[in-house]
């Protein structure tokens, strides 16, 4: 039996500016996507029926019915193609579960990659995009891998100019934060502060061009500097984890350039000079105990791509 083997990153939002509700419930986005060698490799194999199995230290983690994005992704594809999903998905699962690192929009882009090579299905990267897209805001981005700015609600890509390799620090919280539940309170938030946009007037949100620089030149200094500033759903985070202020506090202290909350948390990441200043936070991280645990890790990495 032939099998496919995917491997795919995880994500970190370099930056995320968060506008309006729109009429569809969804936020407007400017979303600097970076993609880090954090792994989950997704295996598909001919079978009778769709079926799926998830393997690592956080499997009991994953759901394995028709919600999860590898499943969905599979039936969409075969659908596109007039097939039935006859495929066994075995998802490897190295990227935390429910961290804010897009690790089952990761598996989704995966599967879409693995069975398209599986079924001989050929399609367009174009159209991959759009199918991605239909499973989830996040879903596109780990096709493409390497930096790239998130327009709509995430989901239109525009690849990013990056620098040199940096360095990053992952530590990752017990228990994982609802998406949903993070925008919530990123409005309610706003709503108290009189900062509530009505769908009418909401500004079209921007990146900044300052991170935009940074990230193109590779500069962990000026790119540090600006991640505190960074996430816009960061206080809605912190209001639903108090913990995570700690958590920021002890990264930096221990020698981070800067820190910032991973899309809707929990788990935060730091920005360190190089590998060695990188290992030395994630020391000080463990050792306060204000976190649960930690990775080491690098970006921009390539996106999803067969391996077998
Ligand atoms: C926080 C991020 O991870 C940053 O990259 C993403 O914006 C979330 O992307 P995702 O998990 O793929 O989200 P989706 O599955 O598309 O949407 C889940 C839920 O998150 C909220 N959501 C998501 C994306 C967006 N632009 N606006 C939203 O308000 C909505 O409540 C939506 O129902
Ligand atoms: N293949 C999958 N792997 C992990 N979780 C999945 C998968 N498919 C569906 N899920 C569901 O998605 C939820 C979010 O998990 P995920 O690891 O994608 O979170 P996340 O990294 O916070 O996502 P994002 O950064 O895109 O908001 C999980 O609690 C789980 O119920």
């Amino acid at each position: 039996m032939p099998t496919i083997t995917v491997r795919v990153p995880a994500k970190v939002n370099v930056q995320l500016v968060v506008g309006g509700v729109r009429p569809d419930g969804y936020h407007d986005l400017a979303n600097v996507f970076c993609a880090v060698s954090l792994y989950d490799e997704v295996s598909v194999t001919p079978a009778d029926a769709l079926r799926l199995t998830v393997s690592g230290a956080q499997a009991h983690q994953v759901p394995v019915d028709d919600t999860n994005l590898a499943a969905r992704a599979a039936r969409l594809l075969a659908a596109r193609h007039g097939l039935e999903p006859r495929v066994h998905l075995h998802i490897a699962k190295d990227i935390p579960v429910a961290g804010g690192m897009a690790g089952g929009s990761a598996d989704g882009a995966a599967a879409l990659v693995a069975c398209d090579a599986l079924w001989g299905t050929g399609t367009s990267r174009q159209e991959l995009l759009g199918l991605a897209a239909d499973l989830g805001s996040d879903v596109p981005f780990p096709l493409l891998g390497g930096v790239a700015l998130g327009r709509g609600r995430g989901e239109v890509l525009e690849p990013l100019p990056a620098g040199e390799t940096l360095h990053w620090v992952f530590a990752m919280a017990d228990g994982g934060l609802s998406t949903p539940e993070v925008f919530r309170a990123c409005d309610e938030l706003r709503r108290r502060g009189g900062q509530g946009w009505t769908v009418a007037d909401r500004p079209e949100p921007e990146p900044d061009p300052e991170v935009l620089d940074a990230v193109r030149r590779g500069d962990p200094v000026a790119l540090g500097a600006l991640l505190g500033e960074a996430n816009d759903l960061q206080a809605a985070a912190l209001s639903l984890r108090p913990a995570l202020a700690a958590t920021l506090h002890t990264g930096t202290e221990a020698g981070a350039l800067g820190a910032l909350v991973s899309g809707s948390g929990p788990t935060c990441a730091f920005l360190a000079k190089d590998t060695e200043a990188a290992n030395d936070i994630a020391e000080a991280l463990l050792a306060s105990g204000n976190c649960q645990s930690v990775r080491v890790a690098h970006g921009p990495v390539p996106g999803a791509a067969v391996i077998t």
